[in-house]
């Protein structure tokens, strides 16, 4: 006989059967009618949706079961998730969790390694190179052949990081050395959001000078080359009779005068733009042309535009005035903020008096004069001076200032970039945004009026990752400034005198004395 677990437990036990035979029957075992299906039976008619076939095959076998009621409550158990189906889920939200920090992590190494200051909230990954373009943004191919083209290969640092910020359709901040590449930062991603076509201009650049948006103008031919893009930089002759219903322009390059005017009396309509860039933002917020950059940002009135800010010096007044206008921008500073980029040695030279300057400026040619030099002067009266000395001295020289026709200032600088001429004599008009490659050295032959000023005007030297050399001439009245341009000297690891850094600390920043003509004795200015 089959042994069961009562037969076990009570096994040597009498058990009065016949005495007990009602007890008996109440604990035998009942067959249960309702744990057989019996499919002829009328069963509740369940909606479809409210459960799989399984469902309705339990609520079959549950006649007890109101229909209404079930269909409720099927209906709610289905979209509760079991335990399992969350554990999953906190599983997946933990792993995924994970990984953001490690990306995070990942990325501040990143960033670390190549100088990169972020701030703002969600800030996209850097560039770890050209083709994360393709793979993480869909940059069409013909763009990255156009790099491939230009030789240019691996990002700079203020391109790994403001083009991810740009494409990610976040307002910023970029702040880079000078020559750091920080004009295709701004441009590539406009070329790949932005889609050519007749709606009108979609893109807009400000620059503080005609020179610098011809500059970028071409600049942006060349990366969109095979793209039917119209590229315009804004000519005297299109502000002043352009009708611009007719003209197709997807992005427009100008200075904020002439963009102004041509919004006033052109109809130029701004409404459209979707990228709008402030290049030399610190120039555009000074005083000559903050009510133009106002006019501008008004009628760009697109509610998603993009608007980003520019340069190699950032002063905080410019920033918070800036703020007031961005939209939860991002900010990128490649460095230090508002210093020179390390590539070039930096000098100060005294030179005691303005024939001193001369005299000096002569000796620097005769120990060997290595072209090209771009020479910085005061003011435009002091470059015709200056280029009437150098004129004796037979060396190739040439001039660029404001008193020039357009195309005279064209042909300078082409001249110069083409080698022809071997020293360029110019006013600040060239210090801001310039590329001419191969600058082997800039010679500040009047102390510049700032920091930012140096900083921008040394900066055509040792662009693109080559070397460059820049020297500074002071005379006893330069001397009180001397501090402000030692301590960005210091900054970018150039030796310093410690007098210089000792010297006391000026409230007034700008430095623009009236100085005697070029070569005069200290006596014959005083006269
Ligand atoms: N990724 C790159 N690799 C090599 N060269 C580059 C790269 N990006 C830009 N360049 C080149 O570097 C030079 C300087 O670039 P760019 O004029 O944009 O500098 P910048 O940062 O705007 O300087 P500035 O502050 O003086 O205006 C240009 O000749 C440009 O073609």
């Amino acid at each position: 006989m089959e042994k069961t677990p009562s037969s076990v437990l009570f096994a040597g036990i009498h058990f009065d059967k016949k005495r007990f035979a009602k007890d008996i029957a109440r604990f035998k075992p009942k067959v249960v009618e309702e744990d057989v299906y019996e499919p002829d039976e009328i069963e509740p008619k369940l909606p479809e949706v409210a459960g799989s076939k399984k469902d309705k095959k339990r609520m079959g076998k549950r006649k007890d079961i109101d229909v209404v009621e079930g269909f409720n409550v099927f209906k709610r158990s289905k979209s509760l998730k079991s335990a399992d189906e969350l554990k999953i889920e906190e599983d997946d939200a933990k792993g995924q969790r994970k990984e953001l920090e490690k990306q995070i992590e990942r990325d501040s190494i990143f960033r670390k390694k190549y100088g990169i200051h972020i701030s703002g909230r969600d800030i996209p990954s850097p560039l770890r190179n050209f083709e994360e373009l393709k793979s993480r943004y869909g940059c069409k191919s013909h763009l990255l052949h156009n790099l491939f083209e230009l030789r240019i290969k691996e990002p700079t640092p203020i391109q790994r990081q403001a083009i991810p910020i740009l494409l990610a359709e976040r307002e910023c901040f970029a702040c880079a050395p000078t020559g750091s590449g920080k004009t295709l930062a701004f441009l590539f991603p406009m070329l790949m959001k932005i889609k050519p076509g007749s709606e009108g201009v979609k893109g807009v650049i400000l620059c503080p000078t005609r020179e610098l948006a011809a500059q970028t103008t071409r600049e942006c031919k060349k990366l969109a080359k095979g793209k039917m893009f119209c590229i315009k930089v804004m000519t005297k002759e299109l502000s002043r009779s352009g009708d611009f219903a007719k003209i197709s322009c997807d992005i427009l390059v100008s200075t904020p005068l002439r963009l102004a005017f041509a919004m006033q009396n052109r109809k130029l309509n701004l409404s459209r733009v979707e990228y709008l860039v402030l290049d030399e933002s610190d120039k555009l917020f000074e005083l000559g042309f903050v009510e133009q950059i106002d006019c501008v940002v008004k009628a760009c009135s697109n509610p998603s535009i993009i608007r980003s800010l520019f340069s190699a010096t950032l002063p905080d007044s410019v920033e918070e005035l800036a703020r007031t206008i961005m939209h939860d921008a991002v900010r990128v500073i490649v460095g230090r903020k508002n210093s020179a980029s390390t590539l070039i040695g930096q000098k100060l030279l005294f030179a005691g008096s303005e024939k001193g300057k001369l005299f000096a400026l002569r000796q620097i040619f005769a120990e060997g004069l290595n072209p090209p030099v771009l020479v910085f002067v005061q003011s435009k009266e002091r470059v015709k001076e200056l280029y009437k000395e150098l004129a004796f001295d037979d060396i190739k020289a040439d001039v660029v200032h404001a008193d020039l026709s357009q195309e005279q200032r064209e042909d300078a600088v082409d001249n110069f970039r083409a080698g022809k001429t071997w020293v360029l004599i110019a006013t600040d008009l060239m210090a801001r945004g310039m590329d001419f490659k191969g600058i082997n050295c800039v010679i500040n032959y009047d102390f510049p009026e700032s920091a930012a000023a140096y900083i921008h005007r040394i900066g055509r030297s040792g662009r693109a990752g080559r070397p460059g050399e820049a020297i500074t001439l002071f005379t006893e009245e330069d001397k009180p400034f001397l501090r402000n341009i030692a301590n960005v000297m210091k900054d970018s690891g150039c030796e310093v005198p410690p007098w210089i850094l000792a010297l006391p600390k000026l409230k007034r920043k700008k430095h623009r004395p009236k100085r005697g003509s070029v070569g005069t004795e200290p006596d014959d200015a005083e006269e």
